[in-house]
């Protein structure tokens, strides 16, 4: 069994991460009085390792709370994803609980479409996770490379797909963002399902899970991305292992297509599309495609194949699979890679080498996580409470809310919980939530010089409008890069 690491000091809690899944771990184990040894043994080590231990070599992608990069162990040559994660900024940003979550249930996951934790191990200022390294990239860049895929193509990483979410839903997990960007490739092409931070384990899982590493839904503001979040999640119905039918329906629509399939110019209108199933086929989609992506896109979750009575049998069965040897999928030979083609995309991509003076415990000063926190927050969707009756009042008719949170107004003298709303009028507007009464209505301008939204961290921010009034709000679900999004969204519709 692997030694504890000590936290260093630095970042509290997050510090003592792995010593605190192992003393949480041990208290869960008394409570169901199962004799265990003295502490849980991790499948995946805490090694005692360090930055040092590894050559580092390109970016392979940077996330909302990490960055990822290809590294060798100097010892045994051995190639890694190293998942490096700066200890301050997920603190800050609370997300250990995610943390903690991915790195307890990746640790139990056993599948060849499943992306493999081999050690972890952390420093001052860092913590990583040793993850098998996918050499072929991310199924979103071979779509992007070739346009579209053919139907032989998306069938073969489709039937990958299904067979890993098989597993994934057998253990009782929802895995919560299933997206091309998230199924990462082989160097022979075989796909690998990443990034189990946003997972919700269902309650009778096999997967054990501490008490405060679950994703509580009413914390959770990592809830899947815009363009595949499912109708019912729009709705804030509880997840279901339908929600990640839904994603696969849209993905093979885009691998089939090239583009996603209620791709709009903004969120706020892809919510809408979602919310009609506004769902248009290109006419060179097969009869059997266009069944299996509409049957996927029930706007009921329990009718999607994959999620009735039957089990996955109605979604290996479907037409489109025909052909497909379920059984020795992994044998079969996958589609050819296509190569990255320019310099330009290799760039954008981040090639660069990394630095090493940017991690571990050479220098704290690593900020590059703020850029990604701006970019990642683009493309990530909060948990939403929309359509909740008691706001109905404060609505014109055929009015409907675009984004509403509970919030804290920040004053001089006290701070106030109002419920911010955003309508499609639109109108802004904030509401005393005990009282059910307007406090304020905050003119609205498509002019940003008139009405601009100011992000100071992601629970905080302003909202400026003329002359010269400025309001202070903060959003513990930390969705303030999503309100200026959705507010600038709606001045350039
Ligand atoms: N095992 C891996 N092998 C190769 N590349 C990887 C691996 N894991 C992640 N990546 C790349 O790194 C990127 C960032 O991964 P990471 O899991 O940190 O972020 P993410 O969780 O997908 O981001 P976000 O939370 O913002 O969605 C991925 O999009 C992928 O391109």
């Amino acid at each position: 069994m692997a030694e504890m690491v000590e936290g260093e000091g630095e970042g509290e809690g997050i510090g003592e991460m792995e010593k605190d899944v192992d003393s949480k771990l041990r208290i869960q184990n008394n409570n169901v009085g199962v004799p265990r040894s003295k502490s849980f043994a991790f499948r995946a080590p805490q090694e005692q390792f360090t930055i040092k231990d590894f050559e580092l070599g390109k970016i392979y992608g940077v996330g909302s709370y990490s960055k990822v990069v290809r590294a060798k162990k100097k010892d045994t040559g051995n190639i890694y994803a190293l998942k490096i994660m700066d200890k301050k900024f997920i603190t800050k940003e609370n997300k250990t609980s995610y943390v903690k979550l991915e790195r307890i249930v990746l640790d139990q996951l056993d599948h060849p479409g499943i992306v493999r934790l081999f050690f972890t191990f952390q420093d001052s200022f860092s913590l990583y996770m040793a993850l098998e390294s996918c050499e072929g990239g991310e199924l979103f860049d071979q779509i992007t490379r070739k346009g579209r895929l053919s139907e032989n193509e998306a069938r073969f990483y489709a039937a990958e797909v299904v067979d890993a979410l098989e597993y994934i839903h057998g253990v009782g997990l929802i895995h919560r963002d299933i997206k091309p960007e998230n199924l990462l490739l082989t160097t022979e092409g075989h796909i690998k399902i990443a990034d189990f931070g946003s997972v919700k384990p269902m309650q009778d899982s096999k997967i054990t899970v501490l008490p405060n590493a679950s994703s509580d839904d009413k914390a959770c503001t990592f809830v899947g991305t815009a363009a595949y979040v499912p109708p019912e999640v729009l709705n804030s119905s509880p997840a279901t292992f339908g929600n990640d039918l839904w994603a696969l329906g849209c993905t093979l629509y885009q691998m089939l297509s090239g583009t996603s399939p209620f791709k709009d110019a903004s969120e706020w209108l892809i919510f809408q599309r979602i919310i009609a199933r506004d769902i248009r086929f290109p006419d060179y989609f097969s009869a059997e495609a266009k069944d299996l992506i509409d049957k996927l896109l029930d706007m009921n979750p329990s009718k999607r194949p994959g999620a009735g009575p039957d089990g996955y049998t109605a979604l290996k069965m479907h037409p489109f699979f025909e052909g497909i040897d379920w059984k020795n999928l992994r044998g079969q030979t996958p589609p050819k890679l296509a190569l990255q083609s320019s310099v330009a995309e290799a760039n954008n991509g981040q090639v660069s080498k990394w630095n090493h003076s940017h991690v571990g415990d050479n220098d704290g000063s690593d900020n590059a996580t703020s850029s990604s926190e701006a970019t990642s927050h683009v493309t990530r969707l909060a948990s939403i409470d929309s359509f909740d009756s008691r706001w109905q009042q404060f609505l014109d008719p055929g009015e409907s809310v675009i984004m509403i949170s509970m919030v804290k107004k920040i004053q001089k003298l006290s701070n106030k919980k109002v419920q911010l709303i955003l309508t499609d009028k639109p109108k802004l507007i904030y509401v005393d939530p005990t009282k059910l009464m307007l406090k304020g209505n905050i003119i609205w301008s498509d002019n940003p010089n008139e009405l601009s939204i100011q992000v100071l961290s992601s629970s905080h921010f302003k909202i400026c409008t003329q002359p010269k009034k400025v309001m202070s709000f903060e959003d513990p679900k930390q969705r303030a890069w999503q309100w200026k999004k959705i507010i600038e969204g709606l001045q350039n519709r």
